[in-house]
């Protein structure tokens, strides 16, 4: 049976780097597995006046990487077609129609549309009303919008945003990205909880004691200052990535692996996040911004169009709390940041010690608590570079008498097969082909997440912070350590 899907793509940005870096080697691969064939056309379109000729070329360099055959490359590039114009002059939407309505006949298209909006955001709003408007949605096929990041700068401008492409576009039509729902391991998550009863029926309150989640960058800004600037890491990566990731780890089982059932739990884990006063920001969150390495690395308030008085926070940690019955008690630390010591992204689930320890009866004694100086056991999920899972376990230590010490079961996706599994950007424009939104966000998700987070930003906005205050190549300020070193915990990856 052939897994052909048939569309028109049309890429609005279809001149920058987005789209020369993720979004036509992914159609690429798709091309290469036979999900696009023979009845697909991609329209780029942007302001610079490139020729067909010259769009083809743009498309073949950003496949430079991929090392395929040129004779597959330039029947690939066949399909696309350039059209320059600006987005916000209705005329751009006539000539658009007319071509897309001539690649429709010439390759067969059934109708079927995907606009992705590879774009600044302010832009959104303009493209949705103008394809309404000029009649480019389609009767006799499916239309689907995929939106980029950022959606919004806050709960306020993400509304308004969502209520202009809802004048246009029903919500199952809507597919919003989040990169980190495309990427392997956090597609796992799901697996490893409810496919694993020993997981399932441990994951609560009862048994975990805290859950990480680091998402550490080693690079800082690189060609997004303006944008990065403006935005920062909480808005950035928190608002986004990481409670996408958290309503993942603590959504409870939905009925079934659908679509419409993981939003259900999703949005309900969301909701359930402790909504933070602005007076107790400063105790649950800590901002942070980097300054200039040891080695000559430029402070970020240095970085080429950076304002050299920025007050953005290039590092975030907080502790969120999620009051619900699993939950309840339960800290959930977060981090992310830029120039720090290495680029990984991790989620550590920390168990609560055995209430005694039988090796050494003193120990408890002595401490007159619950807890034991036996270790943790950890689940730790690697989400990259390396994919798999490690679990630390308490075992006997080889040879003469009876100690414990600490062992790990270590699991990682193979090498081979990691090269092979498709790239975020492929899965999740395949997806979108397939009209599955499992891994997209909803707008109700998107909501939840930008009201948390407000508060947070509102605070730091009215105070002034003390920045730089970390180093490059260093996991963050000291406070991101002294916020769980208050709670008797500390950070499982350390440098
Ligand atoms: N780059 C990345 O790694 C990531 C990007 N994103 C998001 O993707 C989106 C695009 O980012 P990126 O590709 O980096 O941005 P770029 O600045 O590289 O590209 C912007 C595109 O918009 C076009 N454009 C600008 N103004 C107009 C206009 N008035 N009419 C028509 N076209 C216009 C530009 O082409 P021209 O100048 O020729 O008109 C260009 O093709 C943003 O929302 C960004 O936040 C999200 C995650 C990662
Ligand atoms: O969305 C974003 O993500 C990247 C990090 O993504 P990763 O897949 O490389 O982990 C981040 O650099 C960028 O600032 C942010 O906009």
């Amino acid at each position: 049976m052939s897994n052909e899907k048939i569309a028109l793509f049309t890429i609005f940005g279809g001149t920058g780097d987005l789209a020369q870096r993720k979004l036509y080697p992914s159609l690429f691969k798709l091309y290469q597995k036979g999900y696009l064939k023979d009845h697909f056309a991609v329209i780029g379109t942007a302001r610079r006046p490139w020729t067909d000729d010259h769009y083809h070329e743009v498309i073949s360099d950003s496949l430079a990487d991929l090392n395929a055959d040129q004779e597959t490359v330039e029947q690939f590039a066949s399909h696309f077609y350039y059209q320059s114009h600006d987005v916000t002059d209705a005329e751009h939407y006539r000539t658009l129609k007319k071509l897309s309505e001539k690649l429709d006949a010439q390759y067969g298209l059934q109708g079927n549309r995907i606009f992705y909006l590879a774009m600044a955001p302010n832009f959104f709003g303009t493209i949705a009303q103008h394809l309404r408007s000029e009649n480019i949605l389609t009767d006799n096929g499916f239309n689907r919008v995929i939106i980029e990041k950022p959606f919004g700068h806050d709960f306020e401008s993400a509304k308004e945003l969502n209520d202009q492409l809802t004048a246009t576009f029903n919500e199952n039509q809507i597919y919003r990205i989040d990169h980190y729902l495309g990427k392997e391991m956090i597609q796992n998550i799901t697996a490893i909880r409810f496919g694993n009863n020993i997981w399932e029926s441990l994951w609560n309150n009862r048994y975990i004691d805290n859950i990480q989640i680091t998402l550490s960058e080693k690079l800082g800004v690189e060609e997004r200052a303006v944008y990065y600037d403006n935005s920062g890491a909480l808005r950035d990566m928190v608002q986004n990535h990481i409670l996408q990731i958290l309503s993942l780890l603590t959504m409870d089982q939905p009925v079934e692996f659908t679509e419409n059932d993981i939003d259900v739990e999703k949005v309900k884990a969301l909701r359930s996040l402790r909504p933070l006063k602005p007076e107790e920001v400063a105790t649950n969150f800590v901002r942070g911004q980097y300054g200039a390495g040891d080695d000559g690395a430029k402070a970020y308030r240095d970085e080429d169009k950076i304002s050299p008085d920025s007050n953005t926070d290039t590092f975030v940690a907080g502790k969120v709390m999620i009051d619900n019955y699993r939950w309840s008690g339960v800290p959930f630390y977060i981090r992310t940041g830029k120039r720090l010591a290495d680029k990984f992204t991790r989620i550590d689930v920390v168990f609560k010690r055995p209430v005694v320890n039988i090796f050494n009866h003193d120990d408890v004694r002595a401490n007159d608590d619950a807890a034991t100086s036996l270790d943790p056991n950890i689940l730790t999920i690697n989400v990259e570079p390396t994919e798999g899972f490690e679990l630390r376990m308490n075992a006997k230590a080889i040879g003469q008498g009876f100690a414990t010490t600490p062992v790990k079961l270590n699991y990682s996706h193979d090498a081979e097969a990691t090269a092979g599994s498709p790239e975020a950007y492929e899965r999740l424009l395949h997806d979108a082909l397939n009209g599955d939104a499992t891994n997209f966000t909803h707008w109700q998700e998107v909501a939840d997440s930008w009201k948390f987070v407000d508060v947070i930003q509102q605070y730091w906005d009215e105070h002034q912070p003390e920045f730089p205050n970390y180093r490059p190549g260093t996991m963050g300020p000291d406070a991101a350590d002294e916020l769980l070193r208050k709670d008797g915990h500390r950070w499982v990856y350390r440098n």
